[in-house]
């Protein structure tokens, strides 16, 4: 028996099995089965599943990918939003491979990935869904394009495929601590009160993946699934904005409800509506932190900020010396700081400082002589509250 039956014999078995404290082990044990299966079915086969103009080099500060049903304007969407024409018609599978573009926006430049159009079944590979899929996890925000005027099942069909591929939209991985051991067997602890699992269901699922011994802490009410989330390992937690497109064909009414559901916005391409309101809450939820560097004596640099990111690499002083140069970890003696993440103007502060969006910083580096004289002298003065401040006056006077 292939995967894919084998896959639908279990889905057809939870189907028919009735939920209830007496089969809670059991579906447990078919939802791990299924999971692993899953699991065996995105491993890339032989020969490349690769496909052609689908491998795109990342660039710029933060990559999007456009994902959706065939024609709900996705291409159209790219067109408007960046210097690259997508061509977009009114049949479905305009697009066939992955086509790049760039948005320029904030100083920022955020790629944003054109795909073809997927369809239900494209987690087991119908169309291109598994190369589109594929594109989609690396993407660090998921604009999934949606025709206002049809169905609003299209956007749980789709959620409900990145879902069998371990694509988690807009949740925080599961509060779980799982630790594998050599020995000692299963211990299973909770922080709090558990409603979704005891330790009978967590040791079949266990079981099913042959691990007999481990360290696991529900720290939070976790379900079974969240239980195969962490044992599998291989989740990917992606944000993702409901772009209802085409809203120049439904009513006012329609449009009102959408622009109320979470994580949704409503706009039309062709008549270029609400495309501002699209890049702010893209904007917003990228949660990208610029940074602008400022020498001695000169003023920052505001026309080139560097780009951090909580997704990418992380906001702190020491990832914001990494992405300048690769060097200036080591050189690092300590920072100025001034900004909404900065108490004092300039604050000093040390690598492990998290930055905000827009906060100016200039580093200051080891200088072995004068280092030296430095240190001498702090010794020498008595460094009470008054005295910091002082001298970060004359710094800020300074630089
Ligand atoms: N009414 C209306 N039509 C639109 C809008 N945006 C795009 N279209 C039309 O929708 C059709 C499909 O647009 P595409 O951009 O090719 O859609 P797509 O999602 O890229 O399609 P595939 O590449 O085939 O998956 C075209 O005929 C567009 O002109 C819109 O805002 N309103
Ligand atoms: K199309
Ligand atoms: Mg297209």
């Amino acid at each position: 028996m292939g995967i894919l039956e084998k896959i639908k014999e279990i889905e057809a078995e939870m189907a028919r099995t009735q939920k209830n404290k007496a089969t809670e082990y059991h579906l447990g044990q078919l939802k791990a089965k299924l999971a692993k299966l899953r699991t065996t079915l995105q491993e890339p086969a032989k020969g490349g599943e690769k496909g052609e103009g689908f491998d795109v080099q990342k660039f710029g500060d933060g990559r999007v990918a456009l994902i959706g049903f065939p024609s709900v304007g996705k291409s159209t969407l790219l067109t408007q939003l960046t210097g690259t024409s997508s061509e977009a018609a009114a049949y479905e599978f305009t697009t066939l491979t992955c086509i790049p573009g760039v948005i320029h926006y904030n100083d920022a430049k955020i790629q944003l990935l054109d795909l073809p159009g997927i369809i239900e079944g494209a987690a087991q590979g119908k169309g291109r869904g598994r190369q589109v899929i594929a594109v989609c996890k690396s993407a660090d925000l998921l604009l999934m394009v949606l025709d206002a005027s049809k169905p609003h099942a299209h956007r749980q069909i789709l959620t409900q495929e990145l879902e069998s591929v371990g694509i988690r939209l807009n949740r925080p991985p599961p509060a779980i601590s799982f630790k594998k051991k050599k020995t000692g067997g299963v211990s299973f602890n909770s922080m709090g009160p558990l409603t979704k699992m005891d330790e009978k269901l967590c040791f079949r699922i266990l079981h099913e993946y042959k691990i007999h011994n481990a360290d696991v802490l529900f720290k939070e009410d976790c379900t079974a699934d969240d239980l195969i989330d962490v044992i599998e390992g291989n989740r990917r937690y992606i944000k993702c904005l409901y772009v209802y497109n085409k809203i120049d064909v439904c009513s006012i009414e329609e449009v009102d409800a959408i622009a109320r559901l979470p994580n949704s916005i409503p706009i039309s391409c062709s008549q270029q509506l609400n495309l501002d309101g699209l890049l702010c809450r893209l904007w917003d939820m990228m949660a990208l932190v610029r940074v602008y560097t400022k020498r001695v004596g000169q003023r920052p640099d505001f026309a080139d900020p560097v780009v951090l990111s909580q997704d990418r690499g992380g906001t702190t002083v020491e990832d914001l010396c990494k992405q300048i140069h690769k060097s200036l970890v080591a050189e690092y003696s300590y920072s100025l700081v001034w900004g909404t993440s900065s108490k004092h103007y300039p604050q000093r502060c040390g690598m492990a400082h998290t930055l905000e969006d827009e906060d100016v910083v200039q580093i200051i580096k080891k200088k072995v002589s004068t280092a030296e004289e430095g240190r001498g002298r702090f010794k020498s003065t008595a460094s009470g509250p008054a005295r910091i401040a002082d001298r970060e006056k004359k710094a800020a006077l300074k630089t």
